[in-house]
């Protein structure tokens, strides 16, 4: 973590040059503000003009360095920032793809959002409001430290005191006032985004249950919540702003009086009495910010644990397989396979033994919440199991990278998602390089064609955020075209033709088992549909093996799938 927050050598390079062109601009101050008093207090004196050329010179210098540095200052140390806050982002993006479902259950969207977003962007305080200004002040201090000893020797501890004081004691008492302000922003913040992103999603159903004010009541709560803590946070921000003020101002006028004895004694010339109370007064520039710093560092810090909890899900270390899959024919098996989503939740599948040599055709029937999509998200390596034996050519799926595994399976799952995009884009989501000729095999496959030549922009039709433009049947055939054009030797189909009609669905399963050719093909479905073309199939029940063959035998047994498929005939019947 410590190397993403520092990002390369590059961008350290930038940072420390962002941090002396900070101490460069505060320098400039410290000098414009300090020839300023030097020039009219000669001035006062009537000096032949050629003595006070060389002040005037010095302050259209430090004018211009001034505009000059912050200018260049801003820039280096925003770009620097923006330049670690996309490596974070891009960091965070890849802890999460791996995470997919399973390692994601324990946060709900709108949380993630606010992680990779509002998170992420409150790290950029770290760097600009934390860790920056504590640099520069530190450098600007010693400076002006060192000026004052240089000038009048005496005023040089004292202020050394005030400065410590000022940057250090007052964040110190503040920190521990506010204590934990920062973090109780983050966590209201994080509460309401993931309320929101809820109420977005769901707002069809709260809008038919008639809940939505019910809704907006907890959203509202949230709100003010968030507020609240944002008030309280200001209220630490403005103490520290106004005692960060006081000290200086304190300090000026310290200076003035330790300075106006020694001008008196001869020690100090009276024109450097005004520099002295100038040059400090301007060096505050640096440490009126440290106050902020501990309030901001801790908003960091809660930010950067909430970043950091996601590449904490054990899930990671879980799914870490790192082996390839040759090219050439996939042969999978199970033994006595059991999984549990959790330890302590009974388990949702147990004993499941099957083979799929390349080319059978595997077909997992059983009623709602038999197991079905559970041994599917196995196969699938977003869960790895726990007990018996998942086989790949062989070998341990689990040592598998799970992006191989995923490669070698084209998946048409129950809610397959569509990017708001073109349907054509969101099609060829499986295979970008598609000829043409491929797309369009892959629409007659599913069934596309003639939906898709009556929308006036044919192909280029957006489909919606999540395909909410088109109906379900509609989207579960974009998600069948995807699957077609994917070249993998295994295709997963999970309940392929819902949302379809009888008559479709028989099409479409027909056209989508013919275009598997050789490819194995695993069918999960409660509808008793396309079932004559499997060489197996498993009957499951509350996670266990009922039945297991050939349709015929299974229909010889005369057992639970017997049964089964007399309902089916009845009901394919009536329809
Ligand atoms: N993420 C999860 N965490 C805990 N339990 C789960 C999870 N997903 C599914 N289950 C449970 O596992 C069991 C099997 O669910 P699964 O989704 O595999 O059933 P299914 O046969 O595919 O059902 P359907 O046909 O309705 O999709 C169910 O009891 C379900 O409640």
């Amino acid at each position: 973590m410590i190397k993403l927050l520092t990002g390369s050598r590059r961008t350290l390079w930038m940072a420390a040059a962002a941090c002396m062109l900070g101490s460069f601009t505060i320098y400039a101050n410290v000098g414009l503000l300090a020839a300023s008093a030097w020039l009219i207090s000669a001035a006062a004196l009537h000096p032949p003009v050629a003595e006070l050329s060389v002040a005037i010179v010095g302050v259209r210098f430090f004018g211009l360095m001034r505009a000059v540095c912050r200018y260049l200052e801003r820039y280096v140390s925003h770009d620097v920032t923006f330049r670690l806050l996309a490596d974070i982002r891009g960091w965070l993006y890849t802890q999460l793809e791996p995470l997919a479902p399973a390692g994601l259950m324990a946060f709900n969207k709108g949380d993630i959002f606010s992680r990779l977003v509002a998170d992420v962007e409150t790290l950029k305080f770290f760097y600009l409001r934390a860790v920056f200004p504590v640099l520069i002040a530190v450098v600007t201090a010693a400076g002006t430290v060192a000026f004052l000893a240089w000038l009048a020797p005496p005023l040089a501890w004292p202020v050394a005191g005030a400065f410590i004081a000022a940057g250090c004691v007052i964040p110190v008492v503040l920190g521990r006032l506010g204590q934990t302000t920062g973090r109780k922003v983050i966590e209201a913040r994080a509460m309401l985004n993931g309320a929101l992103a809820d109420s977005i999603e769901g707002l069809t159903e709260l809008a038919a249950f008639g809940q939505a004010k019910t809704q907006a009541v907890k959203v509202t709560a949230l709100n003010s919540r968030l507020i609240n803590r944002q008030k309280q946070a200001n209220a630490v921000m403005a103490m520290a702003d106004a005692l960060g003020t006081l000290g200086m101002n304190i300090t000026v006028i310290a200076v003035i009086a330790l300075a106006a004895p020694l001008v008196g004694s001869g020690t100090l010339a009276g024109v450097y009495l005004a520099v002295a109370a100038l040059a400090v007064q301007a060096s505050f520039e640096a440490i009126l910010p440290l106050p902020a710093v501990i309030y901001y560092w801790q908003e960091s810090k809660a930010a950067l644990e909430r970043i950091k909890d996601i590449s904490r899900q054990p899930v990671i270390a879980q799914l870490s397989g790192t082996k390839e899959i040759l090219p050439g024919a996939v042969h999978l098996a199970a033994h006595n396979l059991s999984f549990a989503y959790q330890p302590g939740l009974p388990s949702a599948l147990s004993g499941i033994t099957f083979n799929l040599p390349q080319g059978k055709k595997l077909a997992i029937v059983g009623a709602s919440g038999a197991g079905k999509s559970t041994l599917a998200g196995l196969i699938l390596r977003f869960w790895d199991y726990s007990q018996g034996a998942l086989l790949l050519n062989g070998d341990d799926i689990r040592n598998y990278a799970p992006a191989a595994v995923r490669r070698a399976i084209s998946v048409v799952s129950q809610d397959t998602y569509l990017f708001n995009a073109t349907i054509r884009d969101n099609i060829l989501l499986a295979k970008p390089d598609a000829a043409e000729t491929e797309l369009k095999a892959a629409i007659a496959g599913a069934m596309l064609g003639e939906f898709i030549d009556k929308l006036p922009q044919g192909l280029k039709t957006m489909t919606g955020q999540n395909g909410l433009a088109l109906s379900g049947g509609e989207r579960q055939r974009i998600a069948l075209a995807r699957a077609l054009l994917k070249t993998a030797p295994v295709w997963l189909l999970d309940e392929p033709t819902a949302g379809l009609d009888a008559y479709a669905e028989s099409i479409v399963m027909e056209n989508v088992l013919q275009a598997a050719g050789s490819c194995s093909v695993i069918l999960i479905t409660h509808r008793l549909i396309g079932l004559e073309a499997m060489d197996e199939i498993l009957v499951i029940e509350g996670g266990k093996i009922a039945e297991q063959g050939s349709l015929a035998e299974l229909l010889a047994q005369k057992g639970v799938f017997y049964q089964m498929w007399g309902l089916q005939q009845d009901l394919l019947n009536t329809t």
